[in-house]
């Protein structure tokens, strides 16, 4: 859709501009895109600070919107150049319907898909997960893992199951048609858990740790490793494939990446603590305090229960059988796809990843010190 006198003025589009990672893209594009003409941010929930971000140079759009509604996303995408579809319903504690997860993920990308299709849009950028690939609840290891190593992916649980089938439409899109007769260009980002500034989980894990006067107890082994990402470099990942995507269109087209940077490999809690930690947390205990066996018990109750209560109250705690098995299976990558392909380098340090999540941390309530 652009020609060569448009491809200096851009138009992008950010579907979930709004969330955790998608506010860090919008923000990410504003700072590291020039040739940015516009950009729409389309989110169920618009959030207030993009009113702030009115006042530059670069046109900033807000459409609230349905991924799920066909008419409103080729609404949003007609007229853009690139795609970044970051919106998805992010569900592992059964708080949404498996049948609501497909809708938004599935059917939600599907319509991102056709909508490029119909209006001309000729390049989509997808967040993927790691999810997509592992762990499985067999509880194998994925140590240190690249795009290419063979793995036992087991999608049972409907968050990873969606995210599989949804990456698989982007692929399978790659290089049809659009309208004007250019290939759509299509490319996936499977992140591994991702922090940093804005992310909920961790700022539930420090609630809940200054709760238990300033104690988190261990609950996974500190010799499984799991992937972890900061959010800068994913916003980073997805600005650069946009920009490279056009030229490189042969080799990145229908192609998966993970994100990766130089966070240490640790295991859940431990990495966490990175953080909680300089703010006044402990974790107790060197191995769980609780067997193994007590917590896939309890982690079963949970399920039971959130079963039974599903008609009067949402019961959705952090632990439950899958949350359990993610945490306690090794799943890190080691990779440098992402460089070879189109030069990706983090833009943030561990030590500058660190201390942005650790200010963050701080900020959100008074520390425990
Ligand atoms: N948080 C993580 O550790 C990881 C996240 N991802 C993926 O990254 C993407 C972003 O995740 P987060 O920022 O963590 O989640 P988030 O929940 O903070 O952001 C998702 C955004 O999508 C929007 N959204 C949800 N349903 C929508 C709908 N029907 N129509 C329009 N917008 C809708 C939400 O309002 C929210 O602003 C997701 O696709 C997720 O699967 C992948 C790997 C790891
Ligand atoms: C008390 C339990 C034993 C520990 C609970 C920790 C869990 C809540 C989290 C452990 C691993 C997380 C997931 C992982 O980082 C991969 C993810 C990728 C995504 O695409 C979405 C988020 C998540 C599923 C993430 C969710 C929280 C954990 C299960």
């Amino acid at each position: 859709m652009a020609d060569s006198a448009q491809a200096q003025k851009l138009v992008y589009l950010v579907t979930g501009g709004c969330g955790f990672l998608g506010e860090h893209v919008v923000r990410m594009l504003l700072q590291r895109e020039p040739r940015l003409h516009e950009i729409r941010v389309f989110d169920l929930h618009l959030g207030p600070w993009l009113e702030d971000l009115k006042t530059g140079p670069v046109q900033v759009t807000a459409i609230q919107g349905d991924v799920t509604q066909a008419q409103e996303v080729t609404a949003a995408v007609a007229g853009a150049h690139v795609v970044i579809h970051t919106a998805g319903l992010v569900d592992v504690f059964g708080r949404a319907s498996p049948k609501t997860i497909h809708e938004v993920n599935v059917q939600g990308t599907q319509n991102v898909i056709e909508a490029c299709v119909q209006t001309g849009t000729q390049f989509l950028v997808y967040t993927s997960s790691m999810e997509v690939v592992g762990p499985n609840t067999k509880g194998h290891p994925f140590y240190r893992g690249n795009e290419d190593t063979p793995y036992e992916a087991i999608h049972k649980h409907p968050y990873p199951r969606s995210k599989a089938l949804a990456e698989r439409l982007v692929l399978e899109a790659n290089g049809r048609k659009v309208r004007g007769g250019l290939p759509l260009v299509t490319c996936a980002l499977r992140p591994t858990g991702i922090y940093g500034e804005g992310h909920q989980i961790m700022r539930d894990f420090y609630r809940q740790g200054l709760r238990l006067g300033g104690r988190l107890f261990r609950a996974v082994p500190a010799s499984v490793e799991h992937g972890r990402v900061y959010v800068g470099n994913v916003a980073w990942m997805h600005v650069l494939v946009a920009r490279e995507m056009k030229q490189r269109a042969a080799l990145m087209g229908g192609q998966v990446y993970f994100c990766y940077d130089a966070s240490p490999y640790k295991s859940y809690e431990d990495f966490n603590m990175e953080f909680l930690g300089p703010c006044g947390l402990r974790l107790v205990g060197t191995r769980p305090l609780l067997p193994y066996w007590l917590l896939v018990l309890l982690a079963a109750l949970n399920a039971l229960l959130q079963w039974l209560l599903r008609p009067l109250l949402l019961y959705a705690p952090l632990l439950n059988p899958y949350t359990l098995a993610v945490a306690n299976t090794t799943f890190t990558v080691s990779t440098n796809k992402a460089q070879r392909h189109f030069g990706y380098e983090p833009l943030f340090s561990w030590e500058d990843s660190r201390t942005r999540t650790i200010l963050w941390v701080k900020a959100t309530e008074g520390s425990a010190q």
